[in-house]
C-alpha cells in the first residue's frame, strides 16, 4: 500500500496570496477527487507534492520519504498531467515520448519501445502515433498527457482539471480511460466538475479558500445530507426574501423557473419538497458553510 501524507502544509505567494492553509491530508491507493472552485488552491498542492515548488511550511511524506528533503524519491515514482503544458515541440506523440521517457530514466531502448506502443495503444492513439502533438485536438492531448504520464510505471499520478474544455464524449473517453488505471496505485484526480469525482472516485476531499473543509467516501458524505434537502420552484423575485430566511444551497433555472434547494432538518415552508441529495449538495452546502464560518 502507498501512503502520501499530507500535513499542516501552507503556501504563500512572494504576493501574499495564501494559497495552502494548514491542509492535512492522507491519501491510499485508488482514485482520490479534490474538488473546489478555481482559486482554492488545487493547483498549488498539486504543484508542492510534484516537488515543483516548495511549501512555507508543513511536511509531505511518500511511504515515510520526505519529499522535501528527498523530492527524487518522489520524481522517479510520479507521473503528472498538469493544468497547462505550455507549447508542444514540433514532434510527433511518439518521439515526444520517447523524449520523455529517457528524461524519467527509462534508459534500456527496448523497454522504452514497448512501454511506449502499449500506451499508445491504451490510451487510443496508435494511429496517430506518428503525427504532432500540436496538431491533435484536446482530448487526444489530454489523452496524450495521461500516456506520458503513466511512463515508467508510477506509483502516484496527480491529473490536474484534465476534464476542463473537453467535450462530453473526449470527457467520457478520458475518464473510462484513468478508471483503468487501476488500485494499486494513488491517482490524484484535481477538477471543479462534481461529476467527474462522483462516478470515479472512492475517496474525495473538498478545498476552499486554501484549506480542506471536507473529506470522504463520495457516497458517505452524501448519505450524511439525506433527508435535509428540500426544493421547491418560485419566482426569481422571491429568492432574495427565501436567501434571507433559509439556508440556500443552490438556484438553479429549470423551464424559465428557479429552482431553489435548501438545507434544513424539517420542512423549511409550504411548497418545500424533500430531493434526493447528491454530492453537488455536499459541495454547495461545505462552502457555503465554510465561507461564513471564515468571515464570522
Ligand atoms: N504563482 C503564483 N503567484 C501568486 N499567486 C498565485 C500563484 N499561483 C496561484 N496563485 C494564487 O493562489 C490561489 C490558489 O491558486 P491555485 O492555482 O492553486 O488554485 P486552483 O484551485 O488550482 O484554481 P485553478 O483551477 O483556477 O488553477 C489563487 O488565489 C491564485 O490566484
Amino acid at each position: 500500500m502507498n501512503i502520501l501524507k499530507i500535513e499542516n502544509l501552507t503556501k504563500i505567494y512572494p504576493n501574499g496570496v495564501k494559497a495552502l492553509d494548514g491542509v492535512t491530508l492522507t491519501i491510499t491507493n485508488g482514485m482520490f477527487g479534490l474538488l473546489g472552485a478555481n482559486g482554492a488552491g488545487k493547483s498549488s498542492l498539486m504543484r508542492t507534492i510534484a516537488t515543483l515548488q516548495q511549501q512555507d511550511g508543513g511536511s509531505v511524506t511518500f511511504n515515510g520519504h520526505d519529499i522535501l528533503l528527498k523530492p527524487m524519491e518522489i520524481r522517479r515514482c510520479l507521473g503528472y498531467l498538469p493544468q497547462e503544458f505550455g507549447v508542444y515541440p514540433k514532434v510527433s506523440a511518439e518521439k515526444l515520448l520517447d523524449h520523455i521517457a529517457v528524461l524519467k530514466g527509462i534508459t534500456n531502448k527496448v523497454d522504452r519501445k514497448q512501454q511506449i506502443e502499449s500506451l499508445l495503444q491504451q490510451t487510443n492513439l496508435y494511429a496517430h502515433r506518428k503525427k504532432s502533438v500540436h496538431t491533435f485536438s484536446g482530448g487526444m492531448r489530454q489523452r496524450f498527457g495521461i500516456a506520458q504520464a503513466l511512463l515508467g510505471a508510477p506509483k502516484i499520478i496527480i491529473v490536474d482539471e484534465p476534464t476542463a474544455g473537453l467535450d462530453p464524449e473526449e470527457r467520457n473517453r478520458f475518464l473510462n480511460l484513468l478508471s483503468e488505471i487501476g488500485e494499486q496505485v494513488i491517482v490524484i484526480l484535481s477538477t471543479h466538475i462534481v461529476e467527474d469525482v462522483h462516478g470515479l472516485c472512492s475517496k474525495m476531499a473538498i478545498m476552499d479558500q486554501g484549506r480542506i473543509i471536507k473529506t470522504g467516501e463520495p457516497a458517505a458524505l452524501v448519505a450524511e445530507l439525506q433527508g435535509q434537502v428540500w426544493t421547491r420552484g418560485m419566482d426569481r423575485e422571491q429568492l432574495p426574501e427565501i436567501k434571507e430566511r433559509l439556508h440556500v444551497i443552490s438556484t438553479r433555472l429549470v423551464s424559465g423557473k428557479t429552482q431553489v434547494r435548501v438545507k434544513s432538518a424539517d420542512m423549511p415552508d409550504t411548497g418545500f419538497e424533500l430531493a434526493q441529495a447528491g454530492l453537488e449538495d455536499v459541495y454547495f452546502t461545505s462552502t457555503i458553510e465554510n465561507k461564513s464560518f471564515v468571515n464570522q
